[in-house]
């Protein structure tokens, strides 16, 4: 069935059920497979192209119009495109904002990525409600060319996330220091203009702002490889180690990180947070489970209470497996719950400064109201070097 294709189609989506999506390419020609999420957020669409959690996928963006503000070498959450392709409303417009530096499909273009417009994403969008992320292939072609059954059969042959370790492939070659802080620090929030903690943040596929906001929280910030070992971590004499977010299956790139994670924990009483990957790791490591959800969590508007303050937050959130609430041991407490689906969204060590959340805090895009967990990391720092 042809979708909103007003002109001849020069992309295709295939799902693997068979269902298919015209519409027009834009940015680079040729075809990659994927799984299939969509993501709400009205602003940031180039935020989400670089999130490196992305790897792996590609983007339905809810919101039409996108593209239209551009994109600039700011906004970039990391060096590389990360995100496989995107699917969206209407063909990007020329770009209208002063930071814009580059229009979208040129950006994309460059860094081989494949977008298509006119399709129906509202549709689509139940779709992946339905099937639950599905798998499947994206194929731009100026000619408008499409082997259909090599499409679909494309998109079943795409193994899924599940089982996948996509760390390796996204996190840093090599250490190095991270002192660049936000250009904005929201009202009630101090912004430290001197590092006062050494922090160890261990890249599986970090957002920059992530370590703008530990920088910003009064962080000196040491960015190491998503394989170093405990030891490794520890010859930098840390007072924290942050966890960060990243791409794949928890359970898989746990295989190495959460025995590291387990070391830190068992030979030390260093504080130790983690967001979304970090999060799910920090929970294996402390004899709880993970589940793949169904279609995930992907915007910048999910409420999320708080159960030990009662107090919702509005959060960024961008994550396709959760952590098990169920399966938590004894001395492990629940903080934080999705107001959406009752999705555990945070947990504690209940005697250490030992913690970490699904959602994204440093936002980028979204709200800023999570914060506050950058600044808990660095007062528990701060209360481990009064009590020694
Ligand atoms: N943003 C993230 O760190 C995502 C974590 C994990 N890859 C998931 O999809 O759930």
């Amino acid at each position: 069935m042809v979708q909103n294709a007003t002109s001849k189609p020069t992309a295709c989506l295939a799902l693997a059920d068979g269902t298919l999506f015209y519409g027009h390419g834009f940015g680079a020609t040729g075809q990659t497979v994927a799984e299939l999420c969509f993501n709400t957020a009205m602003t940031g669409y180039q935020e989400i192209m670089t999130d490196p959690s992305y790897a792996g996928q590609i983007v339905t963006f809810t919101f039409p119009h996108i593209g239209n503000v551009g994109v600039n070498p700011e906004d970039d959450e990391t060096a590389d495109p990360v995100a496989e392709g995107m699917v969206v409303k209407w063909d990007p417009t020329l770009p209208s904002n002063w930071r814009a530096a580059e229009e979208l499909k040129d950006w994309l273009a460059r860094r081989g990525r494949i977008a298509i417009g006119g399709v129906d994403t509202r549709r689509l969008t139940r779709a992946i409600r339905q099937q639950g992320a599905p798998h499947v292939a994206l194929a731009h072609d100026p000619e408008g060319k499409f082997d259909i059954e090599a499409l679909v059969a494309a998109a079943r042959g795409f193994a899924g996330l599940e089982g996948m370790d996509l760390a390796k492939k996204v996190t840093c070659a090599q250490s190095y220091r991270w002192d660049e802080m936000r250009w904005a620090w929201p009202d009630g929030y101090s912004r430290q203009e001197a590092p006062a903690h050494k922090v160890v943040a261990v890249d599986y596929g970090a957002k920059r702002n992530i370590l703008r906001c530990l920088a910003s929280a009064g962080c000196d910030v040491t960015v190491l490889p998503a394989t170093a070992t405990a030891a490794e971590i520890l010859a930098h004499s840390p007072d924290g180690v942050f966890l960060s977010n990243g791409p794949g299956d928890p359970a898989a790139t746990g295989e190495y990180a959460v025995p590291m994670i387990r070391e830190i924990l068992g030979t030390t009483d260093l504080p130790v947070f983690g967001i979304c990957l970090g999060h799910q790791m920090l929970a294996l490591a402390l004899g709880g489970q993970t589940v793949k959800m169904n279609h995930g969590h992907h915007g910048a508007n999910h409420p999320v209470k708080d159960l030990e303050t009662g107090k919702v937050e509005i959060t960024s959130m961008n994550h396709g497996f959760a952590v098990d609430a169920q399966t938590l041991p004894d001395g492990v407490v629940e903080t934080h719950r999705s107001l959406f689906d009752g999705s555990n969204c945070g947990i504690r060590m209940a005697e250490r400064p030992v913690y970490s959340v699904q959602y994204h805090p440093e936002a980028s895009p979204g709200p800023q109201d999570s914060f506050y967990l950058f600044e808990r990391f660095a007062a528990a720092m701060a209360a481990r070097k009064t009590a020694a």
